[in-house]
């Protein structure tokens, strides 16, 4: 089967809303070519492999590439995509050269060719990242391993928003907690969370995508007791309080449900937010106090933030 390969040359900040719209419509897997990835110092102790050709990665700028069917629909399809990606700017997210281009490749290429930049990774105090078909020996006794196979779904791990998300999970998760987390990708927040002591986990996200990969993570973490996956808008299928909820969303989403996610969270507990770029980072704190939370930390790691606020 012929696969056409969507390229877009954008900015940092406009990564995540350009790899929704391209999932919305339907791309099966993308690929995030960074030109600072080469210059990133790497530590290798807590045994990361890193082997970067420079050939893979843009001078400037980051690369999004998705893969789409190459059907009669295809031209149709990438004008629409065109257009969404544009219409970004009106959500004050700069696109930078915003240069868009299409090639055709065979399915072999594309099936594999987000893998070679995914191995094992220190993510935090306690979690290693390992993809699934990566062997990896712990180097310490309490270290927690979450073995994850994103497959097309957004959430290797390793991207700078779900990292700080963990290290605040980590900050903020007890035992018996009942967590909730919005947008779950790949599942591993609520992997993580469960791993930490939650009692229950309630993932969920708009994309069947997203919440068929959560499942697969889940039972293969062994933790499909804990965290049970939802279709849903938002907060829309919790019923009852919870200790923490997390949402690694773009701002502009995450400003639309502060309201609601006051009255999820029980007093003394948590609302996890990331997705956010540093721009926005006044803006969506903003958001969080006139609904009710206090700031109780903002972690930053790039361009990105998150922010642990707390309902009183
Ligand atoms: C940036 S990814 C985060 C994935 C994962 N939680 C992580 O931290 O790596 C955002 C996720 O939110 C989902 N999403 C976007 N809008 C949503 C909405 N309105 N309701 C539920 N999920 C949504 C997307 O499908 C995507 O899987």
């Amino acid at each position: 089967m012929k696969w056409a390969e969507l390229s877009v040359l954008t900015t940092n900040e406009a990564v995540e809303a350009i790899s929704n719209i391209f999932h919305e419509a339907g791309a099966s897997g993308v690929v995030i070519e960074d030109s600072t990835e080469m210059e990133k110092e790497r530590v290798d102790q807590f045994g990361e492999i890193y082997d970067l050709d420079p050939n893979d990665f843009p001078t400037s700028g980051v690369v999004v590439k998705a893969y789409l069917p190459a059907s009669s629909f295809l031209v149709e399809t990438v004008e629409e995509l065109k257009l969404a990606i544009t219409n970004l700017e009106n959500f004050d997210i700069n696109l930078g050269d915003n240069l868009f281009s299409i090639t055709e490749v065979n399915e072999e290429d594309w099936a594999t060719a987000w893998k070679q930049y995914y191995h094992p990774v220190k993510i935090s105090e306690r979690f290693t990242i390992v993809p699934t078909w990566e062997e990896y020996t712990p180097v310490n006794t309490d270290e927690l391993i979450i073995e994850l196979d994103p497959g097309m779904a957004f959430g290797t791990g390793t991207h700078p928003t779900t990292v700080m998300c963990l290290q605040a999970l980590e900050k903020v998760v007890k035992q018996g907690d009942f967590v909730v987390d919005v947008g779950t990708g790949s599942g591993v927040l609520s992997i993580a969370a469960a791993m930490l002591g939650a009692k229950k986990v309630h993932a969920l996200d708009l994309d069947p995508v997203a919440v068929k990969s959560a499942k697969e993570n889940i039972e293969h973490n062994k933790v499909q007791q804990i965290a049970e996956v939802y279709q849903g808008n938002l907060l829309d299928t919790v019923t009852g309080q919870a200790d923490v909820v997390v949402a690694n969303i773009l701002a502009e989403v995450i400003m639309t449900f502060t309201d609601d996610a006051f009255s999820i969270v029980k007093p003394g507990g948590v609302f996890v937010t990331s997705g956010i770029i540093n721009a926005k980072k006044e803006d969506v704190k903003q958001a969080l106090v006139e609904s009710g939370f206090t700031i109780k930390e903002v972690l930053m790691m790039e361009d990105w933030v998150a922010i642990i606020a707390l309902r009183p």
